[in-house]
């Protein structure tokens, strides 16, 4: 199939990058928004991120990745820390999110120590790390990943990074990543389906994030997928409800959704307690929150507030 038509044939919202335009003249011809310029944050992402990658690669191309994985410490299981902390708590089990900035929300916090910002975290009781390695829109890095890894916490760590191809998973479980974020909307079934394989010959876990039905839909035929996350903010908008996890969770879809063993994780815009009780009355085990934690001058005293009571024991 073309990509066009994965594309339609999926509903996938994201388009990948146009080949280069042909030139004909003295002039390029350009037509603003007819395929040639990114229609919203998230494409301008991806399309950056795919000439980040190619750049990548080139410096270090995937067999030497796979050499230098073999001096790596195995995975940590992502999933499995998930699942105790709700057991432990009958709380959703919190990965907490470790980021500087975000395009909807600008800088988050000046005085970043992501270190610091981890260790906080795990004595407040967080199960897993989300550690943003985007340095254009984020300001995060693979260093700040691998400094968290070294630094001694035990938190499995999510690299919350915008997947367009498998080097960058193999560069992530390089720098200690435990789990990849792999988002419906940018990716085709079979990119997904092959990215959960290679994740797990790795050890990894995927999270595989939906925004709507229609991406739910598609995830859930998916073989492997073990760990979704339902995304409250629309990337395209920045809109943030958090009534979209009940949505995707309800009725029919629901009912069969609690027929198979996959852990959701409620995704974004997660302030208050109720918020909390919100997502995990619809169904939920786990959440992955941000602004809410980074913001606090103690985001590790922050997640009692968050979950209105200490979550640390
Ligand atoms: O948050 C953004 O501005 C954003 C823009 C484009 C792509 C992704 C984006 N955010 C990723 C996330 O959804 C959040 O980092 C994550 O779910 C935590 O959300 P929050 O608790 O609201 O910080």
């Amino acid at each position: 199939m073309y990509q066009n038509e994965v594309v339609e044939s999926q509903g996938i919202k994201i388009r990948r990058r146009p080949p280069p335009l042909h030139y004909v003249g003295p002039f390029e011809f350009r037509l603003q928004n007819e395929g040639n310029t990114p229609r919203n944050i998230l494409e301008e992402i991806v399309w950056h991120k795919d000439k980040e990658v190619a750049q990548m690669k080139e410096r270090k191309p995937l067999y030497t990745l796979k050499k230098a994985l073999e001096n790596v410490p195995p995975a940590r299981y992502f999933i499995g820390a998930l699942r105790d902390a709700n057991q432990r708590t009958g709380l959703p089990g919190l990965i907490a999110e470790v980021k500087k900035a975000s395009p909807s929300r600008g800088i988050l916090r000046e005085d970043f120590n992501p270190v610091e910002i981890a260790q906080a975290y795990e004595k407040g009781g967080a199960a897993c790390f989300s550690v943003l390695t985007d340095e254009k829109y984020f300001k995060g890095s693979f260093e700040n990943l691998q400094a968290i890894r070294e630094a001694g916490v035990k938190c499995p760590l999510l690299m919350k990074e915008f997947i367009v191809e498998v080097w960058q998973i193999y560069y992530g479980r390089s720098k200690g990543a435990d789990a990849v974020l792999l988002i419906a909307s940018v990716l085709p079934d079979l990119d997904i389906k092959y990215m959960i394989k290679i994740c797990k010959i790795l050890g990894m876990a995927t999270l595989v994030e939906v925004h709507d039905e229609r991406e739910m839909d598609h995830v859930l035929a998916i073989e492997g997928v073990e760990l979704i996350g339902i995304n409250n903010r629309n990337l395209e908008t920045f809109e943030v409800d958090i009534g979209n996890t009940k949505k995707l969770l309800e009725g029919e879809r629901g009912e069969l959704i609690r027929l198979k063993d996959i852990l959701f994780v409620g995704e974004s815009g997660l302030f208050t307690p109720e918020d909390i009780a919100i997502v995990q009355e619809a169904g939920v085990k786990a959440v992955l929150v941000g602004e809410s934690l980074i913001k606090q001058s103690d985001p590790g005293k922050a997640i009692s507030v968050l979950f209105g009571r200490d979550v640390s024991e």
